[in-house]
């Protein structure tokens, strides 16, 4: 049977339980992922401020690592074109591009230092997202938003401030909203003896960052919490208590990270709470194993739980982005594996009967609904998805696996 023929069946399973799947498909194509241009060179960046910090780790030395602008978006496009539809790129202001001869510190940047990015992005026709860099930096050693040190301070505000007129510059030449997610890295690696005076410095930093004038429907700021980090294990200024109350009175974006919880706590749980409250909430999509250890997300039950509650939260009111950075394995099929999987995942919550499941819950039928989601777990998405790849241009199942180790065979591993 052919891909086609093998979709007709499925979609009779589907509409049997009141399913349509040429929606479901529809919907999917409409929904943007922003990738992550970090996973292609280990987190490294272009601007030579300094080595990977920050608490956070990339482990592995596979070989082929992107070493600059034209590897790693030659990386990026090999991914983008086995990943189908149409999604975003995300970076971080470390991803700067200089012209020969100039340099400019973090506190400097300007939009023209991302110029390449937009033109890159508009010859593909897609958006671009972007990320303050507040680690990787001789003036992050210690602390930044929250440093106690009122030039250090002063340093990552500026930088801040500089990476709001990027966004505003980038957004402007795309004609979409940019996400700009402030993550710092400031915290303890033992019991702190002040936590509020860290917190409160903080909350100075954000208060004079957002006092700048800004398009507001342009640049989508978010923060980003996190638990802890490595050598930060004790206590991490930006918490999740600590950012949830700042972006509600300040009229910007929580971003969830599903790695920056405590170990039993799930982001998908978070979801509906935060879209209660909030007009929109970002995500950043990653596995955590043991720890925030950022590994390629995997069709696995977190991820297909994050995804129903953003399709049954309204997709168009959570910025999804993917955060991982796995050097051990080949950088372009962990991003491609990755996003296929969120893709997929959003599919498996699109190819649900969503209602008919609320139905049941809310007439405490929960011996139907058990039932039910079991045995809705083996109807055949993968026949769906597969067509979905089909229509979209890019190959089914595993079959792109072989363009991605032709491009490591002839391309990564001259990378010496
Ligand atoms: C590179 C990103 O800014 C980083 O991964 C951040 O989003 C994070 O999750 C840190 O743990
Ligand atoms: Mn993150």
């Amino acid at each position: 049977m052919t891909i086609k023929e093998r979709y007709e069946a499925a979609k009779e399973s589907y509409k049997g339980i009141g399913v349509d799947t040429d929606a479901a498909i529809s919907a999917l194509k409409a929904i943007p992922i922003s990738m992550h241009c970090w996973q292609g060179d280990d987190v490294t960046g272009f601007d030579g401020a300094g080595a990977l910090s920050g608490g956070i780790q990339t482990t592995g030395n596979y070989p082929g690592r992107a070493r600059n602008p034209q590897e790693l978006m030659a990386d990026m496009d090999q991914a983008l074109n086995l990943i189908p539809g149409k999604h975003r790129i995300n970076l971080h202001a470390s991803y700067a591009i200089f012209e020969e001869g100039e340099w400019a510190d973090r506190d400097k940047l300007e939009p023209k230092h991302f110029k390449k990015w937009v033109e890159f992005a508009k010859e593909r026709g897609i958006g671009i997202d972007f990320n303050p860099t507040l680690f990787s930096h001789a003036n992050a050693e210690h602390a930044t938003l929250s440093s106690e040190d009122p030039k250090i301070r002063s340093f990552w505000i500026d930088h801040v401030k500089a990476c709001i007129r990027i966004s505003e510059y980038l957004a402007t030449e795309q004609g979409t909203p940019c996400t700009m997610n402030i993550w710092i890295p400031d915290g303890f690696k033992d019991i702190p003896a002040d936590r509020t005076s860290p917190r409160a410095r903080l909350k100075d930093s954000l208060d004079q960052i957002l006092s700048m004038e800004y398009d507001k429907t342009k640049v989508l700021v978010a923060v980003e919490s996190k638990v802890f980090g490595i050598g930060m294990e004790s206590c991490t200024v930006g918490s999740h208590e600590f950012y949830m109350n700042y972006a509600s009175k300040n009229d910007i974006l929580c971003l969830l990270d599903s790695g920056h919880y405590h170990p039993t706590e799930v982001v998908s749980d978070k979801i509906s709470s935060m879209l209660l409250f909030f007009d929109k909430v970002a995500l950043h999509v990653t596995r955590p194993v043991r720890w925030d250890s950022d590994h390629v997300v995997l069709f696995d039950d977190e991820t297909k739980e994050i995804a129903k509650e953003i399709i049954r939260g309204g997709s168009d009111r959570v910025l999804l982005a993917l955060d991982f950075f796995d050097a051990s394995i080949n950088r372009i099929s962990a991003w491609v594996v990755g996003m296929r999987n969120m893709q997929k995942a959003l599919l498996n919550a699109l190819l649900l009967p969503n209602e008919k499941l609320a139905e049941l819950q809310n007439t405490r039928s929960f011996t139907e609904l058990m039932m039910l989601q079991e045995e809705l777990k083996l109807y055949p998405i993968g026949d769906v998805w597969n067509y979905f790849c089909e229509l979209n241009g890019v190959p089914a199942k595993e079959d792109w696996f072989k363009t991605v180790a032709a491009y490591e065979k002839d391309v990564l591993l001259n990378r010496k």
